[in-house]
């Protein structure tokens, strides 16, 4: 047959049947996650690349190394990635080296090349991104090309023993010498240990250290220093450098999280990280304009958390999706065959709202990224830093939302699974415990969630007096006016009535905290005395920003009517699935009723069945290669039970019929009982 080759892939009967039939072009939506067609073609090109390549393999399952293999492995891997990277000519189209390898590590593939962490993550991630985002043009001159190249590697050390959250209590200290202009960095006591930081038990050569600025005995507060940690080629520690590895965790092992002390180490004034403040020569501080520049490494990461959460979620989908297209269990009538386990309606509630929530992170995700965009291009012009409060509040509730749906709705596609969702092949275990320390990283999420509410009663009372109200508050202006019931149950009444129910409980916390103060309590007092129901307060309005992004992405779509549709009926999906869950808030406000809830959960099952016969073609259109799934239950081929007995041969004590420790223990007990 002449013309284009069309390849023949197998997969079993039922995924034959489920992709037999698809309403809607599987690719437009697959260039919607890439963000175009463009990106999408360049993704497959690159994981053509990293896939066929043999060294980026494992040579067996990481799950049976020991932790210091599983080091060695991952670091391998990432060091051939940016060799390889650097020459391949395949690779120069799009902008080869360091820009091919930036590209690949802030996209999903990431995920397949790393299954438990990469040592060089804090490298490309916070390390780059404050010689970007936080140094000045001459000191980025200096740093970048090294950092880029690989001559040096650098993490970010902000955390110590004594405190992670409350960063003005960091002890790290990095007084200014006028007479050598040097700084030297100290740590005074085992609290100021620098804990945690990726990268830095024994990859790092470099870090930015984040330490509070002392000039002739005045503390001026935390402020980025780079420090040489090893020397050049031996990569032995420096003198007056402690630093070392803190040991197993809970996931992402093969980071080498670690610890780091300073025994008065000088430095250059120029190590200080000066785009935003600066020393001179004299000591002379001069100030940022906006004390809270220096944390613009955090905000920045924040941001790329809500996309990589999305990639982790986009993951679990799609394996408990074809899982359960494919795996049969029970009868829903006596005597019949066993149906798909897909076809039970709380199955479908399982999976379908976080295909939904999937789109709904996206669209929230990416209006976040722009207004990260424009602050940091009026920072870069010098000009004023109006959007710096609205992209912190919103930065902290997406990451803390986000964090916390993902981590959540991971362990329910793991549930969904069954048993074989507990095997480290299924890999859902690990997706879950690389996920799941989003919710403490970063910003521990409680402490985030206060960060949202205090943005939100100050705009609750700048609303009050009429003042200006950043963007994602402006439904605040005309509260006093508004009636709390809704009338209709559209898209847009909903997202009103999280509107009104976030006033509704601003009205009355705040309420609290007036009586408080007026009852002589001292204001902190009584915000830690209200603070269960800030928390929640900033949960709902999270919600609702995530909600009416959703709407308004879909409004300004511009693709074909068939993903239109499909995409409505997701983000009526989403909707009411939030709704329902938060049924208790709406209707305590009362912006719900009673009749209204019943109406909207029996939408919700009509939703579930009419998106039933979709839900593989939806996981499909995610487009995620077989190597970054990784796992037995969600190849594209659905030949489920085979892979996991194959899987299940790779064990070391499968190797054996009868192993030693038998021998040493079991035989001994089982002979002296005969
Ligand atoms: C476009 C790009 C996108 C790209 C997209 C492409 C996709 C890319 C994807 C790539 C993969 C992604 C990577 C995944 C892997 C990640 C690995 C990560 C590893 C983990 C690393 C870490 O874990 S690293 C350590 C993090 N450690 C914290 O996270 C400490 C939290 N702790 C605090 O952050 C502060 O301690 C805390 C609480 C604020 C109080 O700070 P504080 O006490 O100084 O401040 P106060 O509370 O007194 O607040 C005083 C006023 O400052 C305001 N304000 C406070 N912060 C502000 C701020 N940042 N910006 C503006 N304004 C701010 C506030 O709103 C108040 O404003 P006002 O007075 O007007 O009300
Ligand atoms: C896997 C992983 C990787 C990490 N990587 C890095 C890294 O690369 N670089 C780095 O510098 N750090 C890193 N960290 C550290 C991380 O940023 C901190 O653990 C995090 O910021 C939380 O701080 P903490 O551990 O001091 O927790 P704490 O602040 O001690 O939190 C403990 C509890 O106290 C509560 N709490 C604290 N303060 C308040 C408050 N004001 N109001 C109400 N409740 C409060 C919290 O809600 C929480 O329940 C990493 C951590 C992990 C788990």
């Amino acid at each position: 047959m002449a013309g284009k080759q069309v390849q023949v892939r197998f997969c079993v009967p039922d995924l034959q049947k489920e992709r037999a039939n698809c309403s809607f072009n599987k690719e437009e939506i697959t260039n919607i996650f890439d963000g175009g067609e463009h990106n999408t073609e360049t993704r497959r090109k690159l994981q053509n690349i990293i896939f066929s390549d043999p060294n980026l393999q494992d040579p067996i399952p990481p799950d049976y190394m020991s932790h210091e293999q599983r080091y060695e492995n991952e670091l391998r891997k990432a060091v051939y990635v940016m060799k390889k990277f650097m020459t391949d000519p395949q690779l120069q189209d799009i902008g080869g080296g360091p820009e091919a390898i930036k590209w690949m590590y802030n996209s999903i593939l990431r995920h397949a090349i790393h299954k438990d962490g990469n040592p060089l993550m804090l490298h490309f991630g916070m390390f780059l991104g404050a010689i970007m985002g936080q140094m000045s043009e001459e000191q980025q001159a200096e740093w970048l090309p090294k950092a880029m190249s690989g001559e040096i590697i650098g993490t970010y050390t902000q955390t110590e023993l004594g405190h992670g959250t409350f960063l003005r209590g960091l002890e790290t200290t990095a007084t200014y010498d006028p007479v050598t202009d040097e700084f030297i960095i100290h740590s005074p006591t085992i609290t100021a240990t620098k804990w945690w930081p990726g990268g830095l038990g024994k990859t790092s050569s470099f870090a930015v250290v984040m330490a509070q600025l002392h000039i002739r005995g005045q503390n001026y507060g935390p402020h980025p220093f780079v420090v040489q940690l090893r020397e050049h080629v031996t990569h032995a520690s420096r003198p007056g450098i402690t630093v070392g590895e803190i040991g197993p965790r809970l996931g992402l092992n093969s980071n080498d999280n670690g610890f780091l002390r300073f025994d008065n180490v000088r430095i250059p004034r120029t190590n200080m990280v000066m785009k935003h403040s600066k020393v001179l020569k004299d000591g002379t501080y001069v100030k940022p304009k906006s004390a809270k520049l220096s944390y613009g490494v955090m905000v920045l990461t924040r941001v790329g958390i809500c996309y990589d959460v999305c990639w982790q979620l986009m993951r679990a989908t799609t394996i408990a999706t074809r899982y359960a297209a494919v795996r049969h269990q029970s009868e829903l009538e006596v005597g019949e065959a066993e149906p798909q386990i897909i076809e039970y309606q709380t199955q479908q509630y399982k999976v379908l709202p976080m295909i939904a929530s999937v789109y709904a992170i996206w669209f929230a995700a990416d209006t976040l990224r722009h207004t990260y965009m424009e602050v940091q291009k009026n920072i870069n012009k010098g000009s004023d830093l109006d959007l710096l409060p609205e992209l912190h509040a919103s930065s902290c509730a997406l990451k803390a939302l986000f964090s916390t749906d993902v981590t959540d709705g991971i362990s329910v596609m793991r549930l969904g699974c069954g048993g074989h969702g507990y095997l480290a092949s299924s890999n859902l275990p690990r997706i879950y415990t690389s996920t799941t320390p989003s919710q403490t990283y970063e910003g521990e999420n409680t402490v985030l969630w206060l960060q949202v509410a205090r943005f939100l009663i100050k705009s609750f009372r700048e609303a009050s007096k009429g003042g200006r109200l950043q963007p994602s508050v402006a439904y605040f202006k005309n509260h006093q006016t508004q009636t709390r019931r809704i009338t209709d149950l559209s898209n847009s009444g909903l997202v009103s009535g999280y509107e009104r129910s976030v006033l509704s409980m601003l009205e009355a916390v705040a309420k609290q905290l007036q009586q408080y103060s007026e009852e002589g309590m001292r204001y902190e007092h009584a915000w830690n005395a209200c603070s269960v129901r800030l928390v929640n307060v900033a949960k709902v309005h999270a919600r609702y920003i995530v909600c009416d992004q959703f709407v308004k992405a879909l409004a300004k779509y511009e693709g074909s009517s068939g993903v239109r549709q499909i995409m409505d009926q997701l983000c009526r999906l989403y909707m009411i699935y939030s709704v329902t869950n938060d049924q208790g808030i709406l209707l305590k406000s009362g912006a719900l009723t009673p009749d209204q809830c019943n109406l909207l959960e029996e939408e919700l099952g009509e939703l579930l069945a009419a998106l039933r016969p979709e839900a593989v073609n939806l996981v499909d259109a995610f487009d995620l290669h077989d190597e970054v799934l990784d796992s037995t239950l969600g190849a594209w081929d659905g030949d489920v039970y085979n892979r996991l007995y194959n899987e299940a041969m790779k064990s070391p004590l499968n190797k054996v019929d009868v192993p030693d420790a038998y021998y040493k223990y079991l035989q001994p007990l089982m002979k002296s009982n005969l």
